[in-house]
């Protein structure tokens, strides 16, 4: 449904050309979980830009249900229409509080009701009333995630989510990620294997090269 194709990225440092990615292709179809894996500095964070139409590569083009988007001239409402996005950092409001944090995300009528619903499933039912501030890094993320999953995006994209979390968190999150998947494809980018449920399906990023991970859980 999500297909990336023959994606090339270059950055122009001063006089010199650094390749990122050349000749990148896959597809991503509904539903999957699918991780973009790779150490520090691989593209991980490019490609996921690129991916969700937030960066424009330097060749290749993105298909949405067979339509090419890459090169579409409403690409934010594309985004706006098909795309969740969840950052490192949550970038939630400090003066709303939890539960109106999430209803800024939706302007259906009953997003209080669901996004009442969607917080408690996230552990977050007595918080709904405080302030960021009052949460943990662990709490806050779970909000963030919640305002991203309340508008029912097609494809969530999400960059390490879990980067200033601990371990422990950071599987929780994941957790919560695949178990709010029924309906929503999600792209991951991580740098922490450790974290992955066994249902994730990885794509890593190598010499900017991407391969499928052929380990047991994913043949
Ligand atoms: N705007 C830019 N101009 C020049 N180089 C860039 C730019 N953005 C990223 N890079 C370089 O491209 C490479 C890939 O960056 P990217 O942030 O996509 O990697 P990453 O795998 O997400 O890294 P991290 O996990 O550290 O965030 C890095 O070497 C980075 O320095």
């Amino acid at each position: 449904m999500l297909r990336v194709k023959n994606i090339d990225l270059e950055y122009i440092d001063g006089r010199t050309k650094r390749t990122i990615f050349s000749n990148v292709s896959f597809d991503i179809h509904s539903g999957e979980f699918v991780s973009l894996l790779g150490p520090s500095g691989s593209g991980k964070s490019s490609l996921l830009y690129i991916v969700s139409l937030l960066k424009t590569p330097t060749a290749g083009e993105i298909y949405l249900d067979d339509v090419m988007i890459s090169e579409a001239k409403n690409k934010n409402e594309i985004r706006y229409e098909n795309f969740g996005f969840v950052f490192q950092h949550h970038f939630l409001i400090p003066h709303l509080t939890v539960l109106e944090n999430v209803c800024t995300a939706s302007y259906e009528k009953n997003v209080e009701k669901q996004a009442k619903d969607l917080l408690e499933r996230l552990g977050l039912k007595d918080l709904i009333n405080q302030k960021p501030y009052k949460l943990s890094g662990g709490e806050r993320q779970r909000v963030a995630i919640a305002r991203a999953v309340v508008k029912k995006p097609r494809i969530l994209f999400a960059d390490e989510p879990t980067a200033s979390l601990d371990h422990h968190t950071a599987q929780e999150i994941m957790k919560i990620f695949s178990e709010l998947q029924e309906n929503t494809t999600i792209v991951c980018a991580t740098h922490d294997y450790g974290i992955l449920p066994q249902t994730a399906r990885i794509l890593r990023i190598k010499d900017g090269k991407v391969v499928e991970d052929e380990t047991e859980e994913n043949e």
